[in-house]
């Protein structure tokens, strides 16, 4: 008869009579097969029943009583691993730092908010985003007891972690209180989580989500993603003398979710008749323009820029270099927009598309709130130092939402990092860790003078450095220039919007027949993911279906002759552009834009080659592009300063001009200082006008290329 430490309210011995054997031959088989990673046996609960169906009754007493099942189940663990390997006094006391993990329990699956008082002791199954992990520390698991009276030493396992353990020697003529003795205990790792509500499984997703703080044994370190926990619920006094607790998670088993396109393409490849509609719609001509027009109904027109956002959650191809390192699939988009225009509303109908997208507005959110912050917070355990995943985290695998962009220079080499090598590095509060950021970004902002000026240089307009600009494959400026019949097309889209909404009759914003193909928000995400994920390569399915997708195994389509020689031309000629003393059109930058951009499209038509159809569009995307932010109208050619980050060309020249000026007037005054009026003067003649003038005399003195001793003089620094 074996003996659990813990106080019994259920009665062991009829549960060994019952079902000792059946778990021991189980044990027994998994121990056979399979080595035990991180001390910790996991009791698949799901897989011990499809042994074993008969007593299909002990997933319940498991889920209502973990703690003790726990205890007894690891006693049988620990008499059949010493059968199996020798009971020695050196394995009993290596088994001591064994735990057991019960995972896939049957029937106990809830949702954050749904976890209440009335679980307390039971046993849940739940999943949630880490939005807060502490570091990880050491946990007294298993307490070692001397007796200072009769050196009688016994083991308690530690359960609950807010009351500090306390034994009394049993035997009958001692009783004496025991002393714990630390260097014969035996510890694990512990790390303390808060886990959120994911938005995407809540009822209202309106609600604020709901979050639950969870201590995870046997922690590695995690610190992001959405996590599968099986757990029992503890409780936790609040205050001293009140009978009021706190609920907690107490969990040896934290599972990262499989990723989520993995999850959903497998419902999609097992249904064959949703496959064959999506190849149907696959082969439609226009199909991308047709879906890129339905993915965001509520807001009228802006057809390039939803075709470039449909491409974009559609994501590049899989590649990766032969050292491993992965080439960035993601492009990353800008929106530039007057006032009112329907940014906001575009953004947010994207980061509701999916549970891996998120939302963030840089007016609430701080640069951290972005990238990651460690922060200094109450912890039940640790000092305190806690990671906070930012967005571009929680969007990893997805698409991250950035509303209002400003990005101060502090800050900008995080989201350098997090847009172009995918990952964030965190090494604050002895946190030592990296962060998977695999996400695209489509951001927004407002002309900083309120409405977007087709003579300025982007960075003139915007409070975004140029080196993050630069890693944007697409910036749109979406001009709310009055026009008298795209006014009425708004106005009437509005008002029928407004009027679908408050009838429930809807029609703009409902589904749409394309040749007997009902496509609806519904479809065209399964449709996204199906052609984002290469599904409709049938090769691929037998990755989707094991259990980890190997990435580097995944078909995907590639560049054929003639789409490469299109891209590398429009390249080359453009390049010719930029020759002598002219602006330069076009970078490396934008050709890797076109190569990511063809991509989309080729897997946005279910092709499994990237044609010439698909180099044209992503040509087509980016010339718009370049026409709208890098088109300087005083030279008549493309200058790519203008819209990545510098002045343009003309500018630049000017400005240059006027340094000049100031030189030649310096070395003509008695002062050695060229007078403001002087300069203007002597400009003039150059075509400089006077308002040209004090704009390049303030980025002159901004950038420290001249000074101003004295008021209305100038000198060369
Ligand atoms: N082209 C459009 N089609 C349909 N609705 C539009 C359009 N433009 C604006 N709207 C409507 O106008 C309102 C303002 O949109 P939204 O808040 O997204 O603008 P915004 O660009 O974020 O504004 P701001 O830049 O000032 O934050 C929304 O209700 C939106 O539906």
């Amino acid at each position: 008869m074996v003996k659990t430490d813990i106080k019994l309210d259920f009665d062991e011995e009829e549960f060994l009579n019952k079902y000792e054997n059946k778990i021991k031959q189980y044990i027994k088989n998994i121990l056979s097969s399979n080595s035990i990673n991180n001390n910790i046996f996991e009791f698949d609960i799901e897989d011990f029943l499809s042994s074993y169906p008969e007593i299909c009754e002990i997933n319940d007493i498991i889920i209502e009583q973990p703690t003790q099942i726990e205890g007894t189940i690891f006693y049988i663990f620990k008499d059949t691993y010493m059968e199996l390997y020798g009971d020695d006094e050196k394995t009993s006391k290596e088994l001591e730092k064994y735990q057991i993990a019960f995972k896939k329990p049957l029937g106990c699956d809830k949702k954050i908010d749904e976890i209440n008082s009335a679980d307390i002791n039971k046993l849940v199954d739940f999943e949630g985003n880490i939005i807060k992990a502490a570091k990880v520390c050491a946990l007294l698991k298993k307490a070692c007891f001397v007796c200072r009276n009769c050196g009688n030493i016994s083991y308690k396992t530690i359960h609950d972690y807010f009351t500090f353990p306390k034994r009394f020697c049993d035997n009958k003529n001692c009783g004496a209180e025991m002393s714990l003795d630390l260097n014969s205990s035996s510890y694990i790792n512990i790390q303390e989580l808060e886990i959120q509500q994911p938005i995407d499984i809540m009822k209202n997703p309106d609600d604020p989500p709901r979050s639950i703080r969870a201590f995870l044994e046997n922690s590695d370190g995690i610190y992001s993603g959405r996590v599968d926990v099986v757990g029992t619920v503890m409780k936790k006094f609040t205050k001293p003398n009140m009978p009021v607790f706190e609920i907690y998670v107490k969990s040896n088993h934290i599972k990262l979710n499989e990723s989520f396109q993995k999850i959903e393409v497998r419902d999609i490849i097992s249904n064959t008749e949703l496959m064959e509609t999506m190849n149907e719609l696959g082969k439609k001509k226009n199909i991308v323009e047709i879906l890129s027009h339905y993915l965001i109904p509520q807001i009228k027109g802006y057809e390039m820029v939803k075709k470039s956002i449909f491409l974009q959650q559609i994501k590049g191809c899989t590649k990766f270099l032969p050292d491993g390192s992965q080439l960035r699939k993601d492009s990353h988009i800008l929106l530039i927009t007057d006032p009112g225009i329907g940014k906001s509303t575009m953004l947010r109908k994207i980061a509701r598309l999916f549970p891996q997208n998120a939302y963030a507005s840089v007016t609430t959110a701080t640069g951290g709130g972005l990238t990651a912050n460690v922060v200094r917070e109450s912890t039940e355990i640790g000092d305190g130092w806690v990671v906070k995943p930012g967005v571009f985290v929680r969007a990893n695998e997805g698409t991250a939402c950035i509303d209002e962009l400003t990005v101060e220079r502090n800050i900008m080499k995080y989201i350098l990092e997090a847009m172009e090598s995918q990952t964030i590095h965190i090494n604050k509060g002895g946190i030592n860790v990296k962060l998977p950021t695999k996400c695209a970004v489509l951001a927004a902002c407002n002309p900083k003078r309120g409405r977007f000026d087709s003579n300025l240089g982007v960075i003139e307009q915007i409070n975004v450095p140029s080196p993050l600009l630069s890693r944007f494959d697409l910036i749109f400026p979406l001009k709310d220039i009055p026009d008298k019949k795209r006014d009425e097309e708004i106005a009437e889209h509005i008002l029928n919007t407004h009027i679908e909404t408050a009838t429930k009759d809807y029609k703009l914003l409902s589904s749409v027949e394309i040749d007997g193909i009902t496509v609806n928000e519904e479809l065209i995400k399964n449709y996204i993911i199906y052609s984002r994920t290469c599904a409709y390569f049938e090769e691929n399915h037998s990755l989707f279906r094991s259990d980890t997708v190997d990435e580097k195994k995944l078909k995907n389509p590639h560049l054929t002759k003639s789409a490469k020689k299109l891209i590398k031309n429009y390249y080359i000629d453009m390049r010719k552009l930029g020759e002598g003393d002219n602006p330069i059109p076009v970078t490396a930058r934008q050709l890797e834009a076109a190569i990511r951009i063809s991509e989309m499209h080729a897997k946005a038509r279910l092709s499994k080659k990237v044609e010439e159809i698909d180099a044209k569009v992503a040509i087509g995307i980016i010339e718009e592009c370049l026409n709208q932010v890098a088109y300087d109208p005083e030279t008549g050619k493309y200058d790519i300063g203008k819209a990545m980050g510098q002045l343009p060309k003309s500018k630049m020249d000017k400005m240059d001009k006027i340094v000049d000026i100031i030189r030649e007037l310096q070395a003509l005054s008695d002062n050695k200082l060229a007078y403001e009026q002087d300069i203007t003067e002597k400009a003039f003649e150059f075509g400089i006008s006077e308002k040209e003038v004090e704009d390049a005399l303030e980025k002159l003195k901004k950038s420290a290329d001249i000074y101003s001793p004295k008021f209305g003089y100038y000198k060369v620094s």
